[in-house]
């Protein structure tokens, strides 16, 4: 008896007798007595296989789904609740980065003075993630609902504009740090400039649109040498990845501006400080490292000059946020397409007068009443700018900007917040 395999495949259909012993043999011969029907097979194999890996793709996806932390009836109910308005003439935001230093803060007032208010943040590690799980959990205690996604699911933005008619956008979600741009580039691609242009996209196509007030960054001014810096200065020679893709937002959001009636408001935040900070920047850290006895790096420019910063305080920029939010003025368009001008502004917020470095590290060391070991070092071609100091004219005359807190007061409430959260054992490590 013959099976199958005893002989190869015929070359020419219908020129080899096979002996055939039962029917499925038969069958088997029949169907594969031609290159032509093997061709067929091979591809209904291919299909097969191809179907099933979607469907395991799909069910895997599924599974995802299913495990999102959005959507569904509660959550709808979440949204719509935190997004509730409790004063005449309130305004309904969401908060992008709401689970970050500066979007906690902007969310309270928000929430304080009766406006509704969402969040959206997607609890990335770039600094230690319970820190902003601390500030989500403060926000929960007053009633602020944040969604827990990343600026670039455009399904989901699609879902928060369907379930509230946010009258503003305060968006606020980036990724930070002038220095860690040289360790991970495309993590400011994914949230400066594609999350942004997701997020403008969301926006145009949501009716009403919103008014959309950003998070800029002093650091567009880059090699600026002009002083103080002003608006009209010149923006076009970024010292770092990170300042590029500011500015890259700001010609971003021009263009929707111009194409889609979107109102713009961009505020060039200048290295703003105060209680639930960012642990990467310096005063954060210094403060970490005092306390637990460990040396920090204090950077210098050329010649030995000490480098500055216009330090701010959040109380402040919070002003500033809340007042581009009043004065925003409303988008034109409807159903994605412009029916007007709609304002394109750009403000400096900043304190107007800068504070070097090491008597930044004074300040602290008088707060916290212990000596830093200080190492100086030439600042590393990183991205760094030698100095920051801005020109509020603008700010002061369009949105009654003011900022009362220098630099002694505020890291004094930094500090009393800083022992408080993270008590006095200064072994305690923070990331
Ligand atoms: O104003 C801004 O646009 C920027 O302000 C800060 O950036 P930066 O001013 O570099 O703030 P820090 O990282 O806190 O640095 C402050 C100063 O301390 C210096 N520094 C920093 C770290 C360090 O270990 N040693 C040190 O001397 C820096 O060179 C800088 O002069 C924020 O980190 C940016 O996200 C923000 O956009």
């Amino acid at each position: 008896m013959r099976s199958l395999y005893d002989e190869p495949f015929p070359s020419t259909p219908g020129k080899v007798k096979i002996e055939r012993t039962n029917t499925i043999n038969r069958h088997f011969h029949r169907c594969f007595a031609s290159t032509t029907t093997l061709f067929f097979w091979a591809l209904f194999f291919i299909a097969l296989t191809a179907s099933y890996l979607s469907f395991q793709s799909f069910f895997v996806s599924g599974t995802r789904y299913l495990k999102l932390s959005w959507g569904g009836i509660q959550w709808e109910k979440q949204l719509r609740s935190s997004s509730q308005i409790r004063r005449s003439g309130g305004l309904s935001v969401l908060v992008t980065g709401a689970s970050g230093f500066v979007g906690t803060h902007v969310s309270l007032a928000l929430k304080k003075r009766g406006d509704g208010v969402v969040g959206l943040d997607n609890f990335n590690n770039y600094y230690d993630p319970s820190l902003k799980k601390a500030r989500k959990s403060l926000l929960n205690t007053h009633g602020i609902f944040v969604v827990d996604g990343d600026l670039n699911d455009a399904r989901l933005l699609a879902k928060l504009f369907d379930v509230v008619a946010f009258t503003h956008v305060m968006h606020l979600a980036a990724q930070a740090g002038v220095r860690y741009a040289m360790e991970n580039p495309s993590s400011y691609v994914h949230s400066n400039i594609a999350g942004l242009v997701s997020l403008l996209e969301a926006c145009k196509s949501a009716n009403p649109q919103p008014a959309i007030v950003w998070a800029s960054s002093s650091s567009v001014y880059g090699l600026n040498v002009k002083v103080p810096f002003s608006e009209s200065d010149r923006t076009d020679q970024p010292a770092s990845l990170y300042a590029a893709t500011k500015k890259a937002g700001e010609e971003i959001t021009h263009t929707y501006n111009h194409i889609y009636g979107l109102s713009i408001t961009g505020l060039r935040f200048f290295t703003v400080y105060g209680p639930w900070g960012r642990p990467d920047m310096a005063y954060f850290s210094f403060t970490r490292n005092i306390l637990q006895g460990k040396p920090i790096t204090v950077y210098r420019g050329k010649n030995r000059v000490d480098l500055a910063r216009d330090f701010t305080y959040i109380d402040d920029i919070v002003k500033g946020c809340l007042g581009s939010l009043d004065t925003s003025g409303k988008s034109t368009g409807t159903g994605g397409k412009k029916r007007g001008p709609a304002p394109y502004r750009i403000f400096n917020l900043g304190n107007t007068s800068p504070v070097t470095v090491p008597t930044l590290v004074g300040i602290l060391e008088r707060h916290l009443k212990m000596k830093a070991k200080k190492n100086f070092v030439d600042m590393p071609g990183n991205g760094d700018v030698p100095f920051t100091h801005a020109n509020i004219s603008l700010a002061r005359r369009e949105l009654g900007y003011k900022p009362t807190t220098d630099l002694q007061t505020g890291l004094k409430k930094f500090v009393r917040w800083y022992l408080s959260y993270y008590g006095y054992n200064q072994r305690k490590s923070v990331n």
